[in-house]
């Protein structure tokens, strides 16, 4: 199974870092070359460019890819979407001159539009109804409306200081985007495909949960119990020739600052808290 992967830009080192932390090692590492080997000899990792991933993925370079929602729907390519990988979250907007006349989307109709994503753009305004120019420009999109090139443009946002310091308001939201894990429609049923898919769902669900270890005195097991929101019961084990015993629970991360304290006040000791790399529901 070969997986295409960012080779640059700011998805690459997020992506390496997932592939890595399931367990996946690149050989080598993740220097900029065409390929690498893992762990695993039946997977191999490919880079390209975000925006010719779904196009590796559609022609059999690749059998699954990894890069923005944005990128798979301005090729077009009918692929299967495996998970959501929740980074890379952009929005992709229809913006204009914050002091121009363009405050709704009609107000783009026989205006000119600059973008990257042309593709997605055109049937943004068709399914809206509105007859605009849309002009395809490779990068600094924000500049165009201010050169005359374009009266409004069609763009990635995520935290707004581009449009601001361009002096450009959203006018509406076009796309919400996301990293995806897809594939050809093909192999969905892979083996090969669901064992990464596994891979890649334990590394997101251990994100946001903690492992806790800790003692407790035998007769304080069911508070300790009680205090515990676990994912099902923490497992209990004795502790050799005492009247203590040991427990472990994995318990969510937004829960741990509180759990803490009051396994503390139940009479729990040495209690540790760990990050999970894995979780394999
Ligand atoms: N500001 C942002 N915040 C969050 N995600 C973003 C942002 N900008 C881009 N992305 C996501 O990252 C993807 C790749 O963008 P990036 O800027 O890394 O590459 P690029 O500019 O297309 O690369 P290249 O240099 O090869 O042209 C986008 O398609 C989008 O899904
Ligand atoms: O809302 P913001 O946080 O300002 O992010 C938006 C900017 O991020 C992206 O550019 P990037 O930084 O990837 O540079 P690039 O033009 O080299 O791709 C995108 O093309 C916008 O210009
Ligand atoms: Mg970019």
């Amino acid at each position: 199974m070969r997986i295409a992967v960012p080779n640059k830009g700011r998805l690459h080192e997020p992506t390496i870092d997932l592939l890595e932390r399931a367990g996946l090692h690149l050989d080598n590492g993740a220097e900029r070359k065409l390929y690498a080997g893992t762990v695993d000899p039946d997977v191999t990792v490919l880079f390209a460019r975000a925006a010719d991933i779904p196009e590796y993925v559609r022609d059999g370079a690749a059998e699954v890819g990894i890069t923005g929602l944005d990128q798979v729907r301005e090729s077009g390519h009918r692929l299967a979407e495996l998970l959501d990988l929740e980074y890379g979250k952009c929005r992709l907007v229809l913006a204009a001159p914050e002091d121009g006349d363009i405050e709704s989307v009609e107000d783009v109709s026989g205006k000119i539009v600059a973008t990257e994503f042309p593709h997605i753009a055109q049937s943004y305004f068709e399914r809206q109804g509105i007859d605009a120019e849309v002009v395809e420009v490779t990068g600094a999109t924000e500049l165009t409306p201010h050169v005359e090139m374009a009266d409004a443009i069609i763009d990635i946002t995520s935290t707004g200081t581009t449009l601001r310091v361009n002096r450009l308001a959203v006018v509406d939201e076009v796309l919400s985007s996301s990293v995806r894990l897809f594939a050809r429609p093909e192999v969905v049923d892979d083996p090969k495909v669901a064992q990464l898919v596994m891979a890649l769902e334990s590394v997101r669900s251990a994100e946001d949960k903690r492992y806790l270890m800790m003692n407790a005195p035998r007769e304080k097991l069911d508070e300790v119990k009680e205090v515990i929101p676990g994912l099902g019961g923490p497992t209990v084990m004795d502790v050799a020739g005492g009247d203590t015993v040991a427990v472990h629970a994995v318990v969510n991360e937004r829960d741990v600052f509180e759990v803490v304290s009051d396994l503390k006040n139940v009479g729990a000791s040495g209690i540790l808290v760990t990050e999970i790399e894995r979780l394999v529901k």
